[in-house]
């Protein structure tokens, strides 16, 4: 099948290296079993996805490999190359000595040799004695990122992964990596619609080269971090109808014309295709205008899953 979904270039040592502008989301709250988000994924695969972002946190690392391994083996794809896996560098893992191991425990999860894209999940390290969320605060600190970056970039070296990026990272903690760093990092994937537009990260990134990512581009509706802010969007709504187009793909399309790429789940067939149909159409200067106009929002804060702690937030 062709693949009509656009590629962007991604910061890479591995010359060529590009990612396709849109990635299906495999975290899901509530929870669902294994064999549902494989299937789910190997029914992403069938529609069209070749770019797929998981974690270790999320426990979809094992389900994604198999479903990967399903579709080389039923022929909806030829060869593991023409996918883009992301993963993510868990808290309790962010210390340099635990980089290595934990990436090489995605790749096992994965049953893969590479990951396209490996991020620091969030600029946050938790202590090993960490069992119930939310993490009480004492468990948690700001990573060391320099010694943390120096192993990131290490895995690249060992061709672990093709590219190295973060998540969740300010334009300080940016700046703090970019005065260090051999390799910079390729992505910063953060939270980003049109509640939440992260104006001034994006123009820092694009004035950096990283590339940014946006998850949660629909609000993140029905999950713990999330809600139907987006969906019960009024002006969102009026441009939706205006267009003949549904709320979500007003969102994405918005995500795609700043420049950015967008990491959106659905486990529903009809509601996957719907976010693959955003690239033969476009919203117009005025509706941009009013899009840029909305209220800002933050949907996915960390106090969902840490403690409120004002001191940590100040140093993020
Ligand atoms: N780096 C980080 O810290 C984070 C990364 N992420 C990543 O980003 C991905 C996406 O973000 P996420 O927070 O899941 O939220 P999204 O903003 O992608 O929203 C997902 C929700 O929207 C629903 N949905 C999807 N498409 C449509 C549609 N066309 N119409 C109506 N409803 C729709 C889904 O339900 P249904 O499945 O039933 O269609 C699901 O309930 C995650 O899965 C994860 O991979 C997310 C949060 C934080
Ligand atoms: O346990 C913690 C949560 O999963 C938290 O990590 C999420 O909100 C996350 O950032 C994500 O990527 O989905």
């Amino acid at each position: 099948m062709e693949n009509k979904v656009p590629i962007v270039s991604v910061v890479s040592s591995f010359s060529g290296l590009t990612m396709p502008v849109i990635g299906m989301g495999t975290a899901s709250y509530p929870p669902v079993d294994a064999g549902t988000l494989k299937s789910a994924i190997v029914e992403a695969i069938r529609a069209g996805y070749r770019h797929f972002d998981t974690a270790f946190i999320y426990g979809s690392e094992q389900p994604l490999g198999a479903a990967i391994a399903e579709a080389l083996n039923i022929g909806l794809i030829k060869s593991r190359n023409e996918l883009f896996i992301t993963s993510k560098l868990w808290c309790t893992y962010a210390e340099p000595d635990l980089v290595i191991p934990a990436i090489k425990m995605s790749l096992e999860n994965l049953q893969l040799e590479y990951l396209d894209l490996y991020l620091i999940h969030w600029p946050l390290k938790f202590s090993k004695e960490v069992s119930r969320l939310p993490v009480p605060k004492e468990e948690v600190s700001v990573i060391d990122i320099k010694s943390v970056w120096s192993a990131m970039e290490e895995c690249q070296l060992l061709g672990l992964t093709k590219a190295i990026g973060v998540s969740n990272f300010s334009s300080r903690k940016l700046e703090e990596i970019l005065s260090f760093a051999k390799i910079p990092p390729a992505v910063n994937q953060v939270e980003m619609n049109p509640l939440w537009q992260q104006k001034e990260l994006n123009e820092y990134c694009k004035a950096k080269g990283i590339h940014v990512s946006a998850h949660s581009p629909l609000g993140s509706k029905g999950t713990l971090w999330g809600d139907n802010r987006i969906f019960d969007c009024h002006a969102l709504k009026e441009i939706a109808e205006a267009k003949g187009k549904t709320i979500a793909q007003i969102c994405l399309r918005w995500v795609y014309q700043q420049g950015a790429s967008v990491i959106a789940k659905s486990f529903n067939k009809k509601r996957m295709e719907e976010n693959l149909e955003i690239f033969d159409w476009s919203l117009s200067v005025e509706e941009l205008e009013k899009i840029r106009g909305l209220p800002q929002c933050k949907f996915n804060s960390i106090g969902t899953f840490i403690e409120p702690s004002a001191e940590l937030e100040a140093q993020l």
